[in-house]
């Protein structure tokens, strides 16, 4: 958490909870939009003319390597920093306007935040720090949603229990009901599972998937993780260097990568290079198809291991045409290191069978290639 980030937390002790300090108008239009935003620190350009919205009821993931500026535009949102340039509205009301000089303090901007790591209350009861934010309702109103809240959470056991006494990841859903409680008008959550660990991971990812949508809350996620963005997200902004590189749905964003840095972000993938000849690049794997480049192009084929489908032939061991290296069962796919044969060129590939297909070294192998999970650029 940065220093900030503190001061807010500070301010709201709530562990980030901008408590409720006045009846909010329902939001028209989108949620959450960020024009035009632009923003240096000394040298570093955090953010570089971004334009980026929430609609209402969206959860959208800000998807990037660490220091491409995904927190610096969640700090925006919440108004813990000021950007140099450009314009900050939740629902229809300006928060933040480099041109009018128009500021609005972040315990007015009605948002929820969680950080990585969850601040709660230590000597107010689970129950008391989902109540801290909703002073205006009658202590009866106040119990009901708070416990309506831990119920959807599977905390109802624990309403009574002081903070000491929970897990980590049970911490962390007791900020996410504390956030939601106060009905904000967008949640902005800052790698929020990153400190827990992967099985615990999984289950509180499921569960705030499913509080988010039950209550309809706008929502922005911020992520370096793709397979979080993917089972989080109704659209992703891929970010790199405080530009957003694509933006569209998470189906968009893994089939249709327009640049080869969204490929290569989602994970691991056989890079080729090759020379577009009458509309298709020649590869080990066959020619592919590249209509939308020019005869003569330069370019990289990057094509990743789930399209690559291996069968395995009759015959003696054999190195001298494509064989397997080696393989090993990850969980849900077996892993499949290849060496694939073009003439007198060896390349050495990866591909990613279903379930439990473990192949011998030097087993001779023919391998069929999904062009839909193959994508060529210009170099
Ligand atoms: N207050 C600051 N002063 C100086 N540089 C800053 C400040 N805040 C952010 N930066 C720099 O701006 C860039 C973007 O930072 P930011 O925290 O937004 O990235 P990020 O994508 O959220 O990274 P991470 O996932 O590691 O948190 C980084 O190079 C960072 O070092």
């Amino acid at each position: 958490m940065s220093a900030n980030q503190e001061s807010l937390v500070s301010r709201f002790p709530a562990g980030g909870v901008a408590a409720v300090t006045a009846p909010c108008p329902a939001p028209s239009g989108d949620a959450l939009s960020l024009e035009h935003i632009s923003h240096s620190f000394d040298t570093v350009t955090a953010a570089r003319d971004i334009n980026l919205s929430v609609e209402p009821e969206e959860l959208l993931c800000l998807l990037g390597p660490s220091g491409c500026g995904k927190t610096t535009l969640l700090r925006f949102a919440a108004g813990l920093e000021r950007p140099q340039q450009g314009r900050v509205r939740i629902g229809s009301q300006v928060m933040s306007d480099s041109h009018t000089s128009a500021w609005t303090p972040p315990e007015q901007r009605h948002v929820g935040l969680v950080f990585q790591d969850a601040v709660l209350f230590p000597h107010l009861s689970v129950l008391e720090n989902v109540g801290f934010g909703l002073p205006k309702l009658s202590p009866k109103e106040r119990d009901q949603r708070s416990r309506a809240l831990l119920a959807q959470l599977g905390l109802a056991p624990f309403a009574e229990s002081y903070p000491h006494v929970l897990s980590g990841g049970q911490q962390q859903r007791v900020a996410l009901a504390r956030a939601l409680a106060t009905s904000p008008r967008i949640m902005l959550l800052d790698e929020p599972f990153s400190g827990l660990d992967a099985r615990l991971r999984d289950r509180i990812r499921d569960d705030t998937l499913h509080l988010l949508k039950r209550n309809g809350t706008a929502t922005l996620l911020v992520t370096h993780d793709p397979e979080e963005a993917l089972f989080m997200a109704d659209r992703i902004a891929v970010m790199r260097d405080g530009m957003i590189v694509q933006q569209g749905s998470p189906t968009d964003i893994y089939c249709n990568p327009q640049d080869p840095f969204v490929v290569r972000f989602f994970g691991d993938v056989n890079e080729l290079r090759g020379v577009v000849v009458d509309g298709r690049v020649d590869t080990p794997l066959g020619p592919i198809e590249a209509k939308h480049l020019p005869d003569g192009a330069p370019v990289q084929v990057l094509i990743r291991p789930e399209a690559l489908s291996i069968e395995k032939l009759a015959g003696p061991k054999d190195h001298t045409r494509s064989h397997v290296l080696m393989s090993r069962l990850l969980s849900g796919a077996s892993f499949i290191h290849l060496c694939v044969h073009q003439g007198n060129d060896e390349y050495h590939m990866h591909a990613h069978m279903p379930g439990v297909f473990l192949p011998d070294r030097n087993d001779p192998i023919a391998i069929h290639l999904d062009p839909s999970q193959a994508f060529i650029f210009p170099l």
